[in-house]
């Protein structure tokens, strides 16, 4: 087909989509060394060239020294309220409550029509920029694991039963429903919104906290709509451990380093499992990407190589998106839970 042809059947086939203003969205809290695995985080995401800008969501007391600090990594920073818990909850530590809960803020984000949020303690090792083309409606994650003593409070533990191997422990359909889907919260795809942030804090001023604050809180407030996405995409450490069948270490496009003792700026080998070679060959590579000085981040370089410079207009996606209402392009469909 000539090319002007070609070039008149995409023209056509572009619908007036709105420009999607997109980004990936992190947390930080404190004045300690989590700041670390936040600049470590840019630089990941700049060596896999991301099209998107990394915003930091940063409470009051993140001093001005590490907000020029992530300033000086391309980082977007934005101010947060702190989440306080309601007078009556007390049973758990302030810091810890507020800490966690406060993550609910970045919902107000509303200058982006798509998110993709990522705990401070992980890491981007492969592209994942296609996930902002998921479709909306839904809320995207990787599922958790009940098998680590974390979970030993819960009757899925008791049990011996995991969403990872539900068939290896069956759930005793004679107390009911297995657990929902749960995910893990320090991965997820997102669209801020301003009324679904409204409904976050009013149900969280009535939700009696729990073990894994906002973690069990959105796992209950998004249930109907959450979407399992592989576990590529935010590998839990334990799952190393706990599930070694359900993992490809060379198709992991995400690491979470969540395990005991894994936090690679704090990493001394002592905890249990530390000394696993994949351990220590993932934690030397969060170190190989940290201190690699050709990731910093150059005004002089392209904006592509830039997160956190303004949203370039990037024509697939929306290509894409047009297409696909011919049918033409396939979504990553979200897998199927079991
Ligand atoms: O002192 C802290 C503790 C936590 N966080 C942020 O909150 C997230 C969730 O905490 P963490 O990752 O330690 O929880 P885990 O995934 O290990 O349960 C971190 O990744 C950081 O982004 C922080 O900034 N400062
Ligand atoms: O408590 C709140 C946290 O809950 C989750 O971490 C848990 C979870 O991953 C368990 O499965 C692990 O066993 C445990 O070590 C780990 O702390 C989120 O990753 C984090 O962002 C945060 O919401
Ligand atoms: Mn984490």
């Amino acid at each position: 087909m000539a090319a002007e042809v070609v070039a008149s059947a995409v023209c056509k086939a572009i619908k007036p989509v709105t420009l999607q203003s997109r980004a990936f969205v992190t947390f930080l809290a404190g004045n300690g060394d989590y700041v670390k695995g936040v600049v470590g985080l840019a630089n990941g995401l700049r060596k896999v060239k991301t099209a998107y800008p990394l915003v930091v969501a940063v409470l009051p007391d993140v001093p001005a020294e590490h907000r020029r600090i992530l300033e000086s990594q391309g980082c977007i920073v934005r101010e947060i309220e702190p989440v306080y818990p309601p007078e009556n909850q007390t049973q758990f530590a302030m810091a810890y409550y507020v800490i966690n809960y406060s993550k609910l803020r970045i919902w107000e984000f509303v200058e982006y029509s798509k998110m993709i949020y990522l705990d401070g303690d992980i890491q981007v090792y492969s592209n994942i920029d296609h996930l902002f083309d998921l479709p909306d409606g839904h809320f995207y994650a990787v599922m958790d694991c009940f098998c680590e003593k974390t979970w030993s409070h819960t009757p899925q533990y008791k049990i011996g039963y995991c969403q990872q191997c539900p068939d290896k422990v069956k759930w005793p359909m004679e107390t009911g429903q297995p657990p929902s889907l749960y995910f893990n919260a320090g991965m997820f795809v997102f669209e801020p919104s301003l009324s679904t942030y409204a409904e976050l804090l009013s149900t969280l001023k009535i939700t009696t906290p729990t073990s894994f604050a906002e973690q069990d809180f959105l796992n209950m407030y998004f249930r109907d709509i959450y979407k399992p996405i592989p576990l590529d995409y935010n590998l839990v450490l334990a799952m190393l451990w706990r599930h070694p069948e359900n993992v490809e270490l060379d198709k992991v496009k995400v690491v979470h380093y969540c395990a005991a003792g894994s936090k690679p700026w704090r990493y001394t080998g002592k905890e249990e499992n530390m000394q696993r070679e994949d351990i220590k060959m993932l934690v030397q590579k969060w170190w190989d990407i940290y201190e690699d000085e050709s990731l910093d981040y150059n005004m002089d370089m392209g904006v592509a190589a830039n997160a956190g410079v303004a949203e370039p207009v990037i024509l697939q996606p929306l290509i894409a998106a047009a297409m696909s209402e011919a049918g033409a392009v396939q979504y990553v469909a979200a897998p199927s839970a079991a």
